[in-house]
């Protein structure tokens, strides 16, 4: 049994009364674990045909499976394509909830390591675009990696804190996805760390910094806009009294009745200071009522404000030298040739999503699809486009198993001799896109990132 804080077991047994031993009891079973499959790359019923895993439905998210601990579905290349998401099975909840349509603008404020980003992404099918944004440098890299690896197109990742961010985009988003930071009561079985941070002190602490990020986030949302707030934390100062604040100070905010899934329970008005019977309709997932972790989730609209005029950003032309470069690869290798708003970033060519602002004055570590770098003359495709495109897609295709030798040898960032056309070719296990490789007489040159190889 993990060795709970004495400050939190008394805080629980007093909020939760009789229920409490059965919530405690919770910590001696054995947590689920869950993959989110994604539907940008594969249909579900495809997905389900090859995998070898042993998966059952999560009852709130249509594309999540729980799977058994032994499966590692983490050490199989399916993963490195991109097929699906580690994902925890309760935070799924958040992008069923939030419910992101093609076409929408949407903003995931606090996003890393990019769970839920990614999930907002496959809903929205490539139309319309994601802003998704960390605060922390380190952990804003490992979201990028991750809205690499699903081979998302129309997403910009950025470092920045929600005011500055505000700044920019006021009234300018359809949805916005606020997963707090806060004191992590809902991850005791599944992280150590948030048991040892755990404090009275900072839960308060924790509740201060969710006002602010709240408040950036009011401003960014268009009228009629849908704002999803979430934690996995079950301290009422996180969760109901900080939608009652909002509330409060944001009367152009009302809180949503939501789909009642199997196992989801409604917010304590209870546990808050004004006792708002609306506060019902936000919900807890409890690790007692179902199978994940703890959570909280409010979904709210905004019924007024002023909506942003979308000025037409005028960018700096790219070079056309660059683009010839990147032309030429693009006709020798791909079917379908890449094309929108391209900007260059160093030596590296872009194309930003559409009705993107102007990113000038922001942190940015991904302007939006990478297409590869302008080398002397010549253009070396990037990772990003390589797990972005079917096999359809790519002139020169080379197609290995997931369980062959050379799929290994590939991932392990080794040459392959195999019968294939010179020059680039795309790289597909069980015929999902994985990488690159570049061909010369048979010997098959290994271009899968030196980060990312298995060792
Ligand atoms: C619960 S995690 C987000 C998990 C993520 N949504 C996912 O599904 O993978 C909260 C994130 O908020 C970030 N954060 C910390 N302080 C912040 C602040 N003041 N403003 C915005 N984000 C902050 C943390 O670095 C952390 O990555």
């Amino acid at each position: 049994m993990i060795k709970l804080p004495h400050d939190f077991t008394n805080k629980m047994k007093e909020l939760l009364g009789e229920e409490y031993d059965e919530f405690i009891k919770s910590y001696d079973s054995p947590r689920s674990y869950g993959l989110r499959i994604n539907t940008l790359k594969i249909n579900i019923d495809d997905f389900l045909k090859i995998t070898p895993f042993n998966l059952e439905g999560i009852p709130w998210a249509e594309e999540g499976f729980y799977y058994a601990e032994d499966d590692r579905p983490g050490k199989h290349p399916h993963h490195e394509c991109g097929l699906y998401y580690i994902q925890e099975p309760s935070a799924m909840a958040a992008g069923t909830l939030l419910a992101p349509q093609p076409g929408e603008r949407v903003l995931d404020l606090c996003a890393a390591p990019g769970g839920k980003s990614t999930h907002i992404a496959s809903k929205l099918q490539g139309q319309g675009f994601l802003l998704s944004n960390e605060i922390n440098q380190s952990r804003a890299r490992v979201l990028s990696q991750n809205i690499e690896r699903m081979g998302i197109k129309n997403c910009v990742v950025t470092n920045e804190s929600p005011g500055r961010l505000a700044q920019r985009f006021k009234g300018y988003f359809h949805r916005i996805l606020v997963d707090a930071p806060c004191s992590g009561e809902g991850m005791f079985r599944k992280d150590e760390t948030a048991v040892k941070e755990w404090s009275l002190e900072n839960v308060l602490h924790c509740a201060i910094r969710q006002d602010e990020i709240l408040d950036s986030a009011a401003e960014m949302l268009m009228p009629g806009g849908i704002l999803l707030y979430s934690t996995c934390t079950f301290s009422p100062e996180e969760n109901e009294k900080t939608i009652e604040k909002f509330l409060k100070k944001h009367s152009e905010f009302s809180i949503q009745e939501v789909h009642p899934y199997t196992g989801f329970e409604s917010g304590r008005p209870e546990w808050s200071d004004s006792r708002n019977p609306k506060l019902r309709r936000s919900i807890r997932l409890w690790p007692h009522k179902l199978r994940g972790e703890g959570h909280f989730i409010a979904v709210l609209r905004k019924t007024d404000g002023e909506d942003s005029p979308k000025p037409k950003v005028k960018r700096k032309q790219v070079d056309k030298q660059y683009l010839k470069d990147y032309y030429d690869f693009a006709n020798k290798y791909l079917n379908i040739v890449p094309e929108g708003e391209f900007i260059i970033f160093g030596d590296n060519l872009y194309i930003v999503p559409e009705e993107m602002l102007s990113l000038d004055g922001l942190r940015v570590v991904r302007p939006g699809l990478h297409l590869g770098t302008i080398k002397k003359n010549r253009f070396e495709p990037s990772h990003a486009l390589a797990l972005s495109l079917k096999a359809s897609e790519a002139k020169n295709n080379v197609f290995l198993d997931s369980s062959s030798k050379e799929t290994l040898l590939y991932l392990k960032g080794e040459s392959i001799k195999l019968q294939c056309s010179d020059g680039w070719n795309l790289v597909n296990v069980d015929g999902y896109s994985l990488g690159w490789g570049k061909a010369v007489s048979g010997t098959l040159k290994n271009h899968y990132p030196k980060g990312l190889r298995w060792v």
